[in-house]
């Protein structure tokens, strides 16, 4: 469903972060990025999200050249951004954040506000309440809740279980492992090669910018990750992955 080919991004008078990447979402499912720090997971999430243009290379999604498209076009794409950090509106309720996120028009897939709720129990006693009085849990769930409103066929999570409490993380992976069967691809920034292979059923490993390659477990990702280090490093080389 999307084909990355050649992919080079830099930020505004920068250079490259991304370099020449390729990669192929090829069916649905849970795939996952997964880098050491400064890798350039969130930078890949972003150009995808129409956040940031691409020097080079092309982004197909579902036969659709989209290379450089903006967020407005890549949300009525139904491509939804779950970012890192949240960026909830902390002065508005989580009625509120429901109320003034509607689904991407065209799409049957949408969620009910009813539907997000059981998704999330934790949201239900909380919708008279301000995002910035949300735990930390509740707000990544609110995030999560928020972007699948709008309906999207892919969804690009950045960091979902970062720093929460492994009963909160266990409860959003199970949401992101039930999306496929309702339609929506998830690519999800991760820092752990084993996180992300009890989330995912792709591991796209990543390191300086470009893509190393995929696999299916965590341990043939912490390994391309360990060689990559070793080719860069030669002086350590018992060096471990920066994960
Ligand atoms: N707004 C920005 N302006 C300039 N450079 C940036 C900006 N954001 C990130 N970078 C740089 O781009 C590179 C990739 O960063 P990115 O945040 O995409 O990595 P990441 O894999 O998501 O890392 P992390 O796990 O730490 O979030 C890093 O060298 C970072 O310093």
């Amino acid at each position: 469903m999307l084909h990355i080919r050649d992919l080079t991004v830099a930020y505004p008078h920068g250079a490259p972060v991304l370099h020449n990447l390729t990669l192929d979402l090829r069916h649905p499912g849970v795939h996952a990025l997964v880098g050491p720090n400064g890798a350039g997971k969130t930078t890949l999430l972003h150009t995808l999200a129409g956040h940031l243009h691409p020097r080079a290379g092309t982004i197909h999604l579902d036969g659709e050249d989209v290379t450089g498209w903006h967020p407005t076009t890549a949300a009525r794409a139904a491509v939804a951004l779950a970012p890192q950090g949240r960026r909830l509106w902390p002065s508005l309720t989580v009625a509120e954040h429901f109320a003034a996120t509607q689904p991407t028009a065209g799409r049957d897939e949408a969620w009910t506000v009813e539907e997000l709720l059981t998704m999330f129990p934790p949201l239900a006693a909380r919708m008279g309440h301000r995002a910035h009085q949300l735990s930390g849990g509740e707000q990544q769930m609110l995030t999560i809740a928020r972007a699948l409103r709008t309906a999207p066929r892919l969804l690009l999570a950045d960091e979902p279980t970062e720093g929460l409490a492994p009963t909160v993380a266990d409860q959003i992976t199970t949401v992101l492992q039930g999306l496929p069967a309702r339609g929506v691809t998830v690519l999800a920034a991760l820092p752990h090669a084993n996180v992300a292979a009890t989330i995912a059923d792709t591991i796209h490993v990543l390191a300086a910018g470009k893509l190393l390659g995929h696999t299916h477990t965590s341990t043939a990702a912490s390994h391309l990750l360990r060689r990559h280090l070793t080719l860069t490093d030669p002086g350590d080389e018992t060096a471990e992955p920066r994960q």
